[in-house]
């Protein structure tokens, strides 16, 4: 048996996955999951070893003779993370995450600098937004010089899970987009943006060698065979962000198809051979982990709204599904705006989680959840409408993350985005996209197929695709929609 590793590095767990290449199919899956750090001015991280533990937790549950049978690594992480490594390569505070909204001020500050939201859209591709790895950056040599002045090296989460495997220090270009450093059109670093941060110190120099996404980051080492367990020189791919690899997991490798994930943020992004650049900076214009772009929407509160709420509630995620659906299309009149973490679009940092519409007689569980499931949507169907205004008009969205696991969440993505929903077999599409990207760049040395579009049309085989089609409540939630845009809008005045 010859087995490829997908490792992913998502907010809430590391999860890792072997598949069997000649089979074509996951023989083995395990994750083991991390704490969040959390404050009120809107910090939210982790220690970059709370990942390597994680990994190690995981890989510890895989029998040994498949972990003996891999011959390529790949590994997907969460965007943005903020992990400054010191000259020798040692982490040197925690890591500000992708959900990090403390540094709102850092991003108006670059913004300006750079000469405002148009220009730096103009000059890079993207605006700083909260979250985006570039105000980290800002935000350590304000509040920490002495911690910044010894930064050597920026990585990414996925990188330093990279460094951890190979001993290189690189960077690839779906995940590097996600700093807002890129010139996302040329496909460098951008000087204005870079020297935005600082004017007194060369930050390029900080800044990994960027590869192609079919190049390696290495190879495993003898360090590193030992932590996890897996064979040593094997070759690890140049990974990605989560959501740039479980594109690969989902197919979206060419134009026309698009996924939507619901995990602890919410997206929804297709693939485009061009750059995409909204100039509203609702959409990001990011790379992908295959060699074009990815444009996505990114919303911080997908299952953190869920979750809140079923918490609250005493309810068990598998009980979800049996209270929502107590409930009906509209959640009788409740409104949730689900701004728990702050949110990056609507660029709303400073907002907070709001329930609206309440009155005597609606103010019950399966309501309150049930709304905290279509909050997640609707926020989606703003992005939609901002992809529909730059020529994206999927006929199906293929759906994953943890929250694709729900049927009821399923019927509610299918009516509020008026499209049909795809849910396929392969729900972890990050640890099986970083397993197929790793055999791409296995295939680039080694020979065998080097188009990535046929690849994924070969190895992603799916037995059982299921479709949400949209039904009779589209009526019902466009009418949701138009009042969730109202509440937004006046609530945003108070957010600002
Ligand atoms: N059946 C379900 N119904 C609703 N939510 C679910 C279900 N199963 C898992 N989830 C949610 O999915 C989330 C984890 O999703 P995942 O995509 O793994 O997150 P991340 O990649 O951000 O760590 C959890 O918050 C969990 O509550
Ligand atoms: O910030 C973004 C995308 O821009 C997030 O999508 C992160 O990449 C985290 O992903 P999950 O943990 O929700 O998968």
């Amino acid at each position: 048996m010859k087995t490829l590793i997908g490792i992913d590095n998502g907010t809430q767990s590391t999860k890792v996955l072997f598949f069997d290449v000649e089979k074509k199919e996951i023989v083995a899956t395990a994750s083991a999951p991390h704490k969040l750090i959390s404050r009120e001015d809107g910090s939210r991280e982790q220690e970059a070893s709370w990942w390597i533990d994680a990994a190690v937790k995981a890989f510890n549950q895989i029998d040994d003779k498949i972990k003996k049978s891999a011959i390529a690594v790949g590994v997907s992480g969460q965007q943005h993370g903020f992990v400054p490594l010191d000259k020798d390569g040692k982490v040197l505070s925690p890591v500000k995450l992708w959900c990090d909204t403390s540094t709102g001020e850092q991003c108006n500050t670059i913004n300006s600098r750079v000469g405002g939201i148009d220009e730096i859209i103009s000059k890079a591709g993207n605006p700083v937004y909260a979250g985006y790895t570039a105000s980290k950056i800002l935000w350590l040599k304000e509040n920490h010089p002495d911690i910044y002045k010894k930064m050597a090296t920026i990585l990414l989460p996925h990188d330093y899970l990279n460094y951890v495997l190979t001993g290189n220090l690189v960077m690839e270009y779906g995940d590097a987009s996600g700093t807002a450093l890129l010139d996302v059109r040329k496909r460098v670093w951008s000087k204005e943006v870079v020297e935005a941060l600082d004017s007194d110190r060369d930050l390029m120099e900080a800044l990994p060698k960027l590869v192609e996404a079919h190049e390696p980051a290495g190879y495993v080492t003898k360090e590193a065979s030992k932590l996890f367990g897996i064979p040593q020189g094997i070759l690890v791919s140049s990974g990605g962000g989560d959501n740039m690899i479980a594109a690969i997991g989902t197919g979206v490798v060419s134009d026309g198809v698009m996924t939507m994930s619901l995990g602890t943020s919410g997206t929804l992004y297709g693939y485009s051979d061009k750059p995409v650049i909204d100039k509203d900076g609702n959409i990001a214009a990011f790379c992908s982990s295959t060699g074009g772009y990815l444009p996505l929407l990114c919303t911080m509160n997908c299952t953190v709204s869920t979750e809140i709420m079923r918490k609250l509630l005493s309810i068990e995620v598998s009980e979800i599904d049996d209270i929502a659906s107590q409930s009906e299309a509209g959640s009788g009149g409740l409104i949730t705006l689900p701004f728990f973490n702050g949110e990056r679009t609507p660029n709303l940092p400073n907002g907070k989680g709001t329930l609206v519409g309440m009155d005597m007689e609606n103010v019950t569980p399966s309501n309150i959840l049930r709304s905290s499931m279509e909050a997640a949507i609707l926020g989606m169907r703003y992005g939609l409408d901002s992809f529909k205004k730059l020529g994206f008009k999927p006929k199906e969205i293929i759906l994953t993350g943890g929250g694709s696991k729900s049927l009821v969440w399923r019927q509610i993505a299918a009516d509020i985005m008026n499209t049909t929903i795809v849910v396929t077999d392969n729900s972890e599409a990050g640890a099986l996209g970083a397993a197929i990207q790793a055999l791409w760049a296995l295939n680039h040395k080694e020979g065998g197929e080097k188009d990535i579009q046929k690849l994924v049309k070969d190895y992603l085989t799916s037995k059982n695709e299921l479709r949400y089609k949209p039904g009779i409540d589209v009526a019902k939630y466009n009418e949701v929609y138009k009042n969730y845009i109202k509440y937004l809008e006046t609530l945003s005045v108070v957010f600002k």
